[in-house]
C-alpha cells in the first residue's frame, strides 16, 4: 500500500510518498513560493538525484499536478503509474473539539475544517487548499485528516480553560488546544520504547522546538497540558512567533500604532520572536553564529529563548509534580547542541545532568544524552510527522475495508 501525505502551507506544500509495507519514504519534496512568481519544486527520489524545477505555479491544485508528475516521471520518477497510490493524508493544524483523532475526509469533515477556520486562520484554510487539490488530481483516492490538535484532546478543564468569563468558550469555542500533537505523541511514544519503559509510568517533557515550538507535559502516555493555545502563538518565544505576552499589549499597541486585527496579527505572528529579538533572523543557526561573534541583538535573542524553554519546562516538572523524562525534538531540538546544553545547565534543581560530549553527537537515532547519574532521562528523538500520518492514513483505510 502506498500513501502520500501532504502538509500544506499557505504558500507550500510538503509531501512524502510512503511504501507502507516497509514504511518507506520512496520520495518527498516541497513546493515553495506557490502563488508568487518563480515558484519552486524540489523533489527528491529515494536512491536518485534531487530535482530543482522552478515555474509559475499559482495554486495549489497546480502544485500537486505537478507533484504528481514528478513521481510518475521516467527520469525522476518511482512510480509507474499514479494509480498507484492507494491513500492520501494529510496534516490539518487546527480540529477544533471536534475531532479526537484522525479521520476520513468525508463532506461533514470539510464542512467542520472550514467552520475552525475562525480559530485558526493562518492554517486551516491552507490546509483545506491542500485537500481541494489532492481531490480533485485523484478523485477516487480515500483521503484522511491528521490534525495537530486531536492528541492534546486529552487535557483536563484547568489546563485548558482560560480565566476569562465562561460564556466566550460556550460561544466561541474560546479554549487551549494545543498543536504539535503528532509529534508529541510520537516522541513521547519512542522515548518509553527506547527506554524499555512502560510510558503510563513515566513523567515525560517533550520539547518540540522547530520553527513553531511548543512542549508537552505526558503523564500516564496523554497530553495533560501544552504550551500553544488557541492558536499556535501562545508559549515559547519561536522564529517570528512572540510566545506569551501580557493581552494589554495587543489593544496597547494597537491604539498606539492605529493597527488594524490583521496587522496585529501579522506582528505578532510573522515578525516578532527571534526575529524581533535578534533583527536579522528568525533561524537558529544564525543566531548562534551570531552570539559567537559576539553580536549582543543575536546574544540577547538567545538568552530570552533558552529562558522562556526553561521556565516552561520548570512549570510542567511543577504540573506533574516531578519528570522522569525530557525529549529534545524538531529543528532546534534535534540539530542544537547548545540550545540543549544551556536549558540543562540551569535544570541541576531537578537533578538533570547531561554528557556535553553525548550532547554533541550528531544522529538521526533516538538518543540519550544525560549521564547515568541523571536523575532525569535527557533524550533526543527526531520527530516524524509525516509518518505518524502515513500509519493513521493506513489503519483508517484498512478499516474501511
Ligand atoms: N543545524 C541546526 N542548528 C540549529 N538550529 C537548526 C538547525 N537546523 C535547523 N534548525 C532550526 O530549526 C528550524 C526548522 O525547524 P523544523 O522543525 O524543520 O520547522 P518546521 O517544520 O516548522 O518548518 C529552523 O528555522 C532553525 O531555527
Ligand atoms: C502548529 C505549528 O506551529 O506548526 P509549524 O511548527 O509547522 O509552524
Ligand atoms: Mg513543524
Amino acid at each position: 500500500m502506498k500513501v502520500l501525505v501532504i502538509n500544506a502551507g499557505s504558500s507550500s506544500l510538503k509531501y512524502q510518498l510512503y511504501d507502507m509495507t516497509d514504511e518507506s519514504v520512496l520520495a518527498k519534496g516541497l513546493v515553495e513560493r506557490i502563488g508568487m512568481d518563480s515558484s519552486i519544486l524540489t523533489h527528491k527520489p529515494t536512491g536518485k538525484e534531487e530535482v530543482t524545477e522552478v515555474s509559475d505555479i499559482l495554486e495549489h491544485t497546480t502544485a500537486i499536478r505537478k507533484v504528481l508528475e514528478k513521481l510518475v516521471d521516467k527520469e525522476h520518477g518511482v512510480l509507474a503509474s499514479i494509480e498507484e497510490i492507494d491513500a492520501v493524508g494529510h496534516r490539518v493544524v487546527h480540529g477544533g473539539e471536534a475531532f479526537k483523532g484522525s479521520a476520513l475526509i468525508t463532506g461533514e469533515a470539510k464542512s467542520e475544517i472550514r467552520r475552525l477556520f475562525d480559530l485558526a486562520p493562518l492554517h486551516n484554510p491552507a490546509c483545506m487548499m491542500g485537500i481541494q487539490a489532492a481531490e480533485a488530481n485523484l478523485p477516487n483516492v480515500p483521503q484522511t485528516v491528521v490534525f495537530d490538535t486531536a492528541f492534546h484532546q486529552t487535557m483536563p478543564e484547568k489546563a485548558y480553560l482560560y480565566a476569562i468569563p465562561k460564556v466566550l468558550y460556550k460561544k466561541h469555542k474560546v479554549r487551549r488546544y494545543g498543536f504539535h500533537g503528532t509529534s508529541h505523541e510520537y516522541v513521547s511514544k519512542t522515548a518509553a520504547e527506547f527506554l524499555e519503559r512502560k510510558i503510563e509510568d513515566l513523567k515525560i517533557i517533550t520539547c518540540h522546538i522547530g520553527n513553531g515550538a511548543s512542549l508537552t507535559a505526558v503523564m500516564d502516555g496523554v497530553s495533560v497540558d501544552t504550551s500553544m493555545g488557541m492558536t499556535p502563538l501562545e508559549g515559547l518565544i519561536m522564529g517570528t512567533r512572540s510566545g506569551d505576552l501580557d493581552p494589554a499589549i495587543v489593544p496597547f499597541v494597537m491604539n498606539k500604532e492605529e493597527l488594524t486585527i490583521n496587522e496585529v496579527n501579522s506582528m505578532l505572528n510573522k515578525h516578532s520572536g527571534l526575529l524581533a529579538i535578534s533583527g536579522s533572523s528568525s533561524d537558529m543557526r544564525d543566531i548562534t553564529d551570531g552570539m559567537a561573534e559576539g553580536e549582543p541583538n543575536a546574544t540577547l535573542a538567545f538568552e530570552m529563548y533558552e529562558y522562556r524553554l526553561r521556565k516552561y519546562i520548570g512549570s510542567y516538572a511543577a504540573a506533574m509534580n516531578g519528570v522522569d523524562v525530557i525529549v529534545f525534538t524538531a529543528g532546534v531540538g534535534e540539530n542544537s547542541a547548545i540550545v540543549r546544553e544551556k536549558v540543562c545547565e540551569n535544570l541541576t534543581y531537578l537533578g538533570v545532568e547531561i554528557d556535553k560530549e553525548l550532547n554533541k553527537i550528531r544522529s538521526g537515532d533516538p538518543r540519550r544524552i544525560s549521564t547515568p547519574n541523571s536523575k532525569v532521562e535527557v533524550l533526543v528523538v527526531p520527530t516524524n510527522e509525516e509518518l505518524v500520518i502515513a500509519r493513521d492514513t493506513l489503519r483508517i483505510v484498512q478499516e474501511m475495508k
